[in-house]
């Protein structure tokens, strides 16, 4: 079992509650615009699309996420005995409040910039830690909820070191797409992405540094 969580020293020394920026925008955290999104069409009605850089002072939020965010580690049944889940995880279901207020702004922004494509907002934020290059996420769909049955979004944004996120065709082979994730990164898995496609953060000998990932979903889609 592992329990060490490293946590990168603060840039500023004397913050270290994610209250103490409560949004006046003196941190230096920021969205930019969408300007210079690009969607790759993966195909079998499955896109994704690329903004690098959407966040400004990501590094600075991953300092205050991976400080004041109350991450759980957990165990799952696996092959017949319980397994800890490689990365640690946090959930803000609908109503609760995100854990900085750009996290917020980042969820109206997308809803109102989605908002004919998707026909709903965003709602649900889940938050994955990787730790370092034994932290993952194996080949998945996001099929919990109405993702099995319909074209949704989910929306990514990385804060902290990139890591690779794969996507393959979920049938039939085909060429794995690769794209870095990290440092105010947004990718948006789009049309039938977690139907089709399969998506993972592999596990990677060379040293890495933490990241985390944060998912904006619609409601009901896990
Ligand atoms: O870390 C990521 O960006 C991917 C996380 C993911 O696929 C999930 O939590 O469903
Ligand atoms: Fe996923």
């Amino acid at each position: 079992m592992r329990s060490t969580v490293h946590l990168q020293p603060s840039l500023f020394d004397s913050v270290d509650t994610l209250d103490d920026f409560n949004h006046v925008g003196g941190d230096g955290i920021r969205l930019g615009p969408f300007d210079g999104m690009r969607r790759m069409v993966l195909g079998d009605g499955a896109w994704l699309d690329v903004l690098p850089g959407w966040l400004r002072g990501a590094d600075r939020l991953f300092d205050l996420l991976a400080a004041g965010v109350p991450w759980r580690a957990e165990r799952r049944e696996m092959y017949e005995r319980m397994v800890e889940v490689p990365r640690l995880l946090a959930s803000y279901p609908e109503g609760v409040e995100p854990p900085h207020p750009v996290v917020g702004e980042a969820r109206e922004a997308l809803s109102a910039h989605y908002a004919e494509e998707l026909g709903e907002p965003f709602r649900t934020l889940g938050l994955c830690y990787y730790r370092d290059g034994r932290d993952s996420v194996a080949w998945h769909g996001d099929r919990i909820g109405r993702g099995n049955r319909e074209d949704t979004m989910v929306a990514i944004l990385s804060v902290g070191e990139p890591r690779a996120l794969l996507l393959r065709p979920r049938y039939g082979g085909g060429a794995v797409v690769r794209q870095p994730v990290g440092h105010g990164d947004l990718v948006v898995m789009g049309g039938s992405c977690q139907r089709t496609w399969e998506h993972a953060i592999p596990k990677t000998a060379r040293p890495v540094g933490p990241r985390i990932s944060i998912q904006f979903r619609p409601r009901g889609v896990a």
